[in-house]
C-alpha cells in the first residue's frame, strides 16, 4: 500500500510551483538538512577522527552501501516503463558491477580495507549499530511503501553529494593519508551522483503534476535527509562520545 506523506495545510489547493520554484525549494532543503552539516562529517573534515572512528564509519556505512541496490531494485519494480528501467538499472550496475570484483560495493570494501579492517569483518554486517540498521531499513521501507514518484524523489539527496564527496576526498587525503589507496569509490561517485540526480530531478519535475505531489516530493527529500542524519547520529553517539558502543557492535582496536 502506498504511504501518503502528510501534506500540510491547504497545500492541495495552492498553485503549482514552476520548475525553478520547485528546484529552489529542493535546494533549500539540502542547504538546511543535508548531512554535510552533521558534526561527525565536520569532525572528519577537520582531521579530528581516530583511525578506529573511521573504521566504525566505513563498517557502518557499508550497511547503507549494501542496501542501495536492493532499494533500487524496489524502485525498478514500481515502473512499467522500459525507458525508465533502462536508465535506473544503471544504478544497480554501478554498485554491484557486472562481474565479481567490480562495482561500488567492492570499492567500498577497498576503503574499509584501507582503514585497516578486513572484508570478512565488514561483509556480514554483524557489528553494525542498531541506529544505522533502523535508519537504512527506513529508507528501504520508504521506497517500498511509496509511489514511484516519491521513491525517485527520495534519491534527490544525491543533488548535494558531489560537493560533499569532493571535499571529503580532499580532507581524507590530507588528514588520513592511510585511506588514500581506498578512495576510488568516491572518485566514481563524482560523475555517477550528478548524472543520477539530474535524471531524478527531471523525473520529479515532470511527474509531480499537482502542488500536492510537489509538496510530497519535497517532504520525501526531507525524510531522506533525516535518514542520512540519523545514521551519523548513531555513529557519533557510539564512537565519539565515550562508553556508548551498544552490545555486539564493532569495537575499534586502534
Ligand atoms: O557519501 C555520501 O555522502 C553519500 C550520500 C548519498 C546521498 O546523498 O544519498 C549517497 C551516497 N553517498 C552514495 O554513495 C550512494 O551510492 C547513494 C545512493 C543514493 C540513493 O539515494 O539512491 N544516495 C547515495
Amino acid at each position: 500500500m502506498a504511504v501518503e506523506l502528510a501534506a500540510s495545510g491547504t497545500i492541495g489547493d495552492d498553485a503549482l510551483l514552476s520548475k525553478d520554484e520547485l528546484h529552489a525549494r529542493l535546494r533549500a532543503v539540502g542547504e538546511r538538512r543535508y548531512h554535510h552539516l552533521h558534526p561527525f562529517h565536520q569532525r572528519m573534515h577537520a582531521g579530528e577522527l581516530t583511525r578506529g572512528q573511521l573504521q566504525a564509519w566505513t563498517l557502518n556505512r557499508y550497511y547503507y552501501q549494501s542496501r542501495i541496490p536492493i532499494k533500487d531494485s524496489l524502485v525498478l519494480a514500481k515502473s512499467d516503463d522500459p525507458a525508465f528501467r533502462r536508465v535506473w538499472r544503471k544504478r544497480i550496475l554501478d554498485h554491484d558491477g557486472d562481474q565479481d570484483g567490480y562495482g561500488g560495493i567492492e570499492k567500498w570494501l577497498q576503503l574499509a580495507e584501507a582503514s585497516g579492517l578486513s572484508r570478512e569483518e565488514v561483509i556480514p554486517c554483524t557489528g553494525v549499530l542498531p541506529g544505522v540498521v533502523y535508519a537504512v531499513d527506513a529508507y528501504l521501507a520508504l521506497v517500498r511503501d511509496s509511489s514511484l514518484l516519491i521513491a525517485v524523489a527520495s534519491s534527490l539527496t544525491e543533488l548535494f553529494s558531489r560537493d560533499l564527496i569532493s571535499l571529503r576526498m580532499d580532507q581524507l587525503r590530507l588528514h588520513y593519508p592511510y585511506l588514500s589507496s581506498g578512495l576510488s569509490y568516491f572518485e566514481g561517485r563524482l560523475t555517477q551522483a550528478p548524472e543520477d540526480a539530474a535524471f531524478a530531478l527531471d523525473y520529479v519535475s515532470t511527474h509531480a503534476q499537482t502542488r500536492r505531489e510537489q509538496e510530497q516530493v519535497i517532504q520525501a527529500l526531507e525524510r531522506k535527509c533525516a535518514i542520512l542524519w540519523a545514521q551519523l547520529d548513531a555513529i557519533d553517539y557510539a564512537y565519539v562520545q565515550p562508553g556508548n558502543i551498544p552490545p555486539g557492535c564493532f569495537v575499534p582496536q586502534v
